[in-house]
C-alpha cells in the first residue's frame, strides 16, 4: 500500500473526525455502520455522509454491504491518522520516498520543519495475519473483533520500546524519535544492508563488532533471534547498526542456546561465503554474563509483559501463515467485492481518479509530499508557500527519488589503507556499464535521442541490478522483486529457510 500523503491536505476537520470515529467504532465492530459513525463523530447525518464519501474516494475507508452496510479503515486510513498525530506533535512535516519494504512494514523518509531527515516505519503486521486472528477466538478474549489495527499497533510499540531501551544503553540502533498507532519515527541510518556489501576493508573488525554485539545483547538478557545480513546496516566507515529486532528472545528461554548459536552461525557463514573470511573465534552463550536487564525500561515505554505475551502468540501464528500470493489474492478478492458493491460510485469517480493519477504522477516527479493539515481554504496558498520556502528539502527528496541511499560513495577512504574499498554488487554492475563498450554492434548505427538513450540506460541498469539481486537471493518465485526492495521482499518462510541453510 503506497502512502500518498498529499491527500492529507484535502481533508477537513470533519473528515478527520469521521475517520477517527470509524477507528473507534472498529474497537467492537468489524464494520462500522453509518449511524454509529454519526453518533461517535457527533456530526449530522448529511455531513458525516459527505465526509465518508470523501474518505472512501481517497481509499481511506473500505465499504462493505454484504452482511450489513458499514465501513472500516484501510491501511491508508490508519496511516493518515498516525501521520496527522505525528504532524500535530511537530515530529514530522514532510513525507519523502519509500526507501524500504518488508513483509511486515513499509519504510519512508520523512522530514521535520527543520528539514531533518528521519525514517518512518509503518507496520503492516495485519496484512499477513488478519484472517488467522479473526478466527482465533481464544485470542480475541474481551475483544469482539480483533483487527490488524491492534496487531500493527503492538508491533510498533514493541519495536519502539526495544529500540529505546537498546539505544539508551549504548547499542548501535537507530535513535527512536516517536511512535503513534502502527508507526514509529526513528533517525535515518546512513548505510547499506550488509547483504548488499561485496567487500570489506576490515572484515575482522566488522566480524568482531558483530560478535561483540551478540555478547552485549546476551549480557542484557537478550538474544536477537534473527541476526543476519538483512537486519544489519553498514556505513562507509564500516560501522554497524542493527535496524530490526522483531523476535528478540530472552536468554532464559528454553531454546536460548540454540537461538544464540544460530545467530552466531548466520554471521560466520555469511562472512565465509561472502568475504571468504573464516572467524577463528566465536562466542558461546555460556560465556556471556546476564548482568543487566532491560525489562523495566521496556515496560516503561508501555510494552508490558501482558502485551508481550499477546504479541508473541500472534508472532507464532504468523510463522504458519500462507505466502504473499494468498494475501494478495485475499486483498484482490476484497477489492473485487468492494467493486461489486460500489459499481455505480466507481463509474462516477473514474474521471476524478484519472485526474488524481495525473496529479500523483506530477508529485512523484517532484519526489516529495508536503504534509498539510490545515483547513481546505488555506491549502493552496500554504502549500505553494511551503514549496517555495523549502527548496532545499525538495532537492533532497529529488535525490531520494533516485534512491540516494544506494549511491556508492568513495569518501571515507582511510589514507593509510591500501585494502579494497567496500564495493556493492550494484556498483560493480554500474562500473561495467559505464566503462564497457557497447556490446551490440548494431547499437551505434541506431540514432537515439538523448532522452531515449537515458531511458534505455536506466532500464538496462534496473534490469541488470534486479537480475543480480534475484540471483543473489536465489529467489525462485520471482514476482515482486524491485531494485529498491531487494531482499526485503522475501517472505518470512523464505527467510527462515535461508537462516536454516546456515546451520
Ligand atoms: N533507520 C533506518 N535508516 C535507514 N534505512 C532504514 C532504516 N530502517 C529501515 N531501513 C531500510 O528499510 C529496509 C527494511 O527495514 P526493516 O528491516 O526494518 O523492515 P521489516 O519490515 O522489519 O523487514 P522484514 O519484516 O522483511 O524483516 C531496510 O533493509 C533498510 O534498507
Amino acid at each position: 500500500m503506497k502512502l500518498d500523503a498529499k491527500n492529507l491536505r484535502y481533508l477537513t476537520k470533519d473528515d478527520f473526525r469521521t475517520l477517527v470515529s470509524v477507528e473507534m467504532g472498529m474497537k467492537n465492530h468489524e464494520l462500522v455502520p453509518v449511524n454509529l459513525i454519526c453518533t461517535i463523530a457527533n456530526l449530522k447525518y448529511g455531513g458525516t455522509k459527505k465526509s465518508i464519501t470523501t474518505l472512501h474516494k481517497f481509499k481511506l475507508l473500505f465499504h462493505d454491504a454484504r452482511k450489513y452496510d458499514g465501513y472500516k479503515l484501510t491501511y491508508l486510513g490508519y496511516d493518515f491518522l498516525a501521520l496527522k498525530t505525528l504532524v500535530q506533535r511537530g515530529v514530522c512535516a514532510y513525507v519523502g520516498n519509500q526507501i524500504g519494504v518488508g513483509k511486515e512494514s513499509d519504510i519512508y523518509i520523512v522530514a521535520d520543519e527543520d528539514n531533518k531527515e528521519m525514517v518512518l516505519k509503518l507496520h503492516r503486521l495485519g496484512r499477513t495475519s488478519f484472517k488467522t486472528i479473526k478466527n482465533n477466538r481464544d485470542y480475541l478474549k474481551h475483544r469482539k473483533s480483533a483487527s490488524w489495527l491492534y496487531l500493527s499497533r503492538l508491533a510498533a510499540l514493541k519495536e519502539f520500546a526495544y529500540m529505546k531501551a537498546l539505544h539508551d544503553n549504548g547499542f548501535p540502533v537507530p535513535t527512536p524519535i516517536d511512535y503513534n498507532r502502527h508507526t514509529i519515527v526513528m533517525s535515518r541510518v546512513r548505510g547499506y544492508p550488509m547483504t548488499q556489501i561485496m567487500e570489506l576493508r576490515h572484515p575482522t573488525k566488522v566480524y568482531n563488532d558483530l560478535m561483540n554485539l551478540l555478547v552485549k545483547l546476551a549480557n542484557y538478557g537478550l538474544i536477537h533471534g534473527d541476526f543476519n545480513e538483512f537486519n544489519i546496516l553498514i556505513s562507509d566507515e564500516e560501522e554497524i547498526t542493527l535496524i530490526d529486532f522483531p523476535q528478540m528472545v530472552s536468554t532464559s528461554h528454553i531454546n536460548a542456546e540454540m537461538y544464540f548459536d544460530r545467530d552466531v552461525n548466520c554471521i560466520r557463514t555469511f562472512f565465509e561465503k561472502r568475504f571468504g573470511f573464516i572467524g577463528q573465534k566465536w562466542p558461546k552463550l555460556a560465556d556471556c554474563q546476564n548482568i543487566h536487564s532491560l525489562d523495566v525500561q521496556i515496560a516503561a515505554s508501555g510494552f508490558t509483559r501482558d502485551l508481550e505475551k499477546d504479541f508473541d502468540k500472534l508472532a507464532e501464528e504468523q510463522i504458519d501463515l500462507s505466502d504473499d500470493e494468498n494475501i494478495d489474492n485475499d486483498n484482490d478478492n476484497d477489492e473485487e467485492e468492494e467493486n461489486n458493491n460500489n459499481n455505480e460510485e466507481e463509474n462516477n469517480e473514474e474521471e476524478e481518479e484519472n485526474n488524481e493519477e495525473e496529479e500523483q504522477e506530477q508529485e512523484q516527479e517532484e519526489g516529495y509530499h508536503e504534509i498539510e493539515t490545515s483547513d481546505e481554504e488555506e491549502e493552496e496558498s500554504d502549500s505553494d508557500e511551503s514549496v517555495e520556502n523549502n527548496k532545499q528539502v525538495i532537492e533532497e527528496f529529488h535525490g531520494l527519488s533516485l534512491n540516494k541511499n544506494r549511491d556508492f560513495k568513495f569518501s571515507n577512504l582511510k589514507d593509510d589503507d591500501n585494502a579494497p574499498i567496500i564495493l556493492r554488487k550494484e556498483y560493480i554492475q554500474e562500473i561495467g556499464e559505464i566503462e564497457g563498450e557497447p556490446v551490440d554492434g548494431d547499437f551505434e548505427q541506431y540514432v537515439e535521442t538523448p532522452e531515449e538513450r537515458k531511458k534505455r540506460k536506466e532500464e538496462e541498469k534496473k534490469r541488470a541490478i534486479a537480475d543480480k539481486v534475484k540471483r543473489q537471493l536465489n529467489n525462485k518465485k520471482g514476482g515482486k522483486m524491485s531494485v529498491r526492495n531487494t531482499v526485503k521482499s522475501k517472505n518470512k518462510r523464505e527467510r527462515m529457510d535461508h537462516i536454516k541453510a546456515y546451520k
